[in-house]
């Protein structure tokens, strides 16, 4: 059985991802809220990092404080429009390593086709968290989400900002055992499996394609 999805209820992502929604909203602000989005969300999907208690001396006493355990993560992008999430995910997991898969969905078939594909050396060691704004048939998430799986990684999560209810059914059936954190869950997807009423194609708003 999968997962419940975590669906972020926090105010301030529910703010920015209207902003992102507004088609008037510029290339520049796009971008930027993408990141801030990923950042906050990031929060969330490393909630369950691993503490160990260690001894701090302050200027004042010793503390009996927490650091996280030294779990390795690594984030995954699905190129192109997930680049977007990848600088606001670092201000927050700076030492993460960057793997990357590139597929874009065949306009005619909506199937995601494969172009790229590159993973941290050691990601066998790794808890990965797989990036991407949108998830609409699913089809993109699955594959890249099966190409991660290969090399072995120690768990992945998926995270995307707007997911359609056809899309997270799919990804679930799909991968039982990955945790998904979505921005906000849309209606539907239209007769183009466009995300309604979503925010349009995330990859040309991000890089001002269109
Ligand atoms: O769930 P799916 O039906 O597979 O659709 C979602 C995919 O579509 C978009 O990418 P797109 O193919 O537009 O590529 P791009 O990021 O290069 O624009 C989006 O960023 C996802 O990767
Ligand atoms: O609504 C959608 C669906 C797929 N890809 C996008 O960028 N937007
Ligand atoms: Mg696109």
């Amino acid at each position: 059985m999968a997962k419940e999805p975590f669906i972020m209820d926090h105010p301030l992502i529910q703010h920015k991802i209207s902003l992102l929604r507004d088609k008037n909203t510029s290339t520049k602000e796009f971008r930027e809220l993408i990141s801030e989005i990923a950042m906050l969300m990031c929060y969330e999907a490393t909630r369950d990092l691993p503490l160990k208690a260690v001894e701090i001396e302050t200027p004042i006493a010793t503390a009996k404080a927490h650091i996280i355990a030294g779990r390795k993560i690594a984030f995954v992008p699905i190129l192109r429009a997930g680049l977007g999430m990848v600088d606001g995910i670092l201000n927050m997991v700076p030492s993460a390593k960057i793997g990357h898969v590139g597929l874009y969905r065949d306009p005619e078939t909506l199937k995601p086709v494969e172009y790229y594909c590159k993973m941290p050396t050691d990601i066998s060691e790794r808890d990965v968290i797989v990036l991407d704004p949108m998830l609409a048939t699913g089809g993109s998430a699955i594959d890249a989400i099966n190409l991660v799986k290969k090399y072995g990684p120690r768990s992945v999560k998926f995270m995307c900002v707007i997911a359609a209810p056809e899309g997270l059914a799919a990804l679930q059936e799909a991968h039982p055992d990955v945790e998904i954190y979505v921005g906000a869950l849309d209606e539907r997807l239209n007769e183009n499996s466009y995300i309604v009423p979503g925010l349009g194609d995330a990859g040309d708003r991000i890089f001002g394609t269109k």
